[in-house]
């Protein structure tokens, strides 16, 4: 058992989602998942053990934003050996390109948190990507047809902005969507020597205000699930 996540030790696969989103986590493991046990429910943020292909995965919510995201992946990874770590969460597009419903997958994320400066105030450490996961998700996508972005994202503290003025200028210099929990669970990863990769699909256009009505997000979520899934189990 860790503090916030009341689980015995095996309970847990060595491969999980995270959403940020419980309740996505309770549609994946109940819509993708077989054999599902359900192993978390400490502070509603559930937590699945199943199988997918034959192949033994976990979904584990994190809340919103890095604090809630870092207490989840740390646990995981110190007090239940996870290795490998698929982020499917939403995000806000900020480039014309990246239409509503289209997955990006977070080569890298710039982030406003001050979690990692204070670790290490005299440097910008980079928070990136596995390249392995992030090739295979990329191959598993476009094999699937599936609308698909690689770049970098923002990861935001702040979910309403006084000002747009700073992510555009992100926008202007390539980062391709906003979203709050990226940085946090690449930085964990790096620290701990594991596996990690952030996708997202995009639930909100940040220039034209377009939003997704709760049918749209649900399918475009199982295009996401599905390109994670398969390639955790890779
Ligand atoms: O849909 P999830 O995975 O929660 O991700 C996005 O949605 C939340 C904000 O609505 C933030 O957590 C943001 O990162
Ligand atoms: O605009 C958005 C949409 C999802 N998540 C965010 O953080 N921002």
């Amino acid at each position: 058992m860790s503090i916030h996540i009341g689980a015995e030790k095996g309970a847990v696969a060595d491969k999980v989602l995270l959403p940020g989103d419980p309740l996505r986590a309770k549609y994946i493991a109940e819509k993708f998942l077989e054999d599902v046990v359900l192993y978390n429910e400490v502070r509603g943020m559930y937590g699945f053990t199943g199988t997918y292909k034959g192949e033994r995965v976990s979904v584990q919510g994190t809340g919103m934003g890095m604090p809630s995201a870092a207490i989840y992946v740390t646990e995981l990874v110190k007090d239940y050996d996870v290795k490998k770590l698929i982020r499917v969460g939403t995000c806000g597009s900020i480039q014309k390109d990246v239409h509503v419903r289209d997955i990006v997958l977070a080569q890298a994320a710039a982030t406003t948190s001050a979690i990692v400066r204070n670790d290490f105030p005299k440097h910008d450490f980079p928070q990136i990507a596995n390249f392995d996961l992030l090739m295979k998700s990329y191959m598993v996508a476009k094999d699937k047809g599936f609308n698909v972005h690689v770049g970098n994202v923002l990861s935001d503290d702040v979910f309403y902005k006084d000002s747009l003025d700073d992510i555009f200028k992100l926008g202007e210099h390539g980062v391709l969507a906003v979203e709050m929990e990226a940085a946090i669970i690449y930085y964990v990863a790096a620290k701990y020597g594991v596996q990690a990769l952030s996708l997202m699909t995009v639930s909100d256009h940040m220039i034209t205000g377009e939003e997704t009505t709760s049918e749209e997000r649900q399918e475009t979520f199982d295009e996401m699930i599905i390109v994670a899934l398969d390639t955790l189990i890779n």
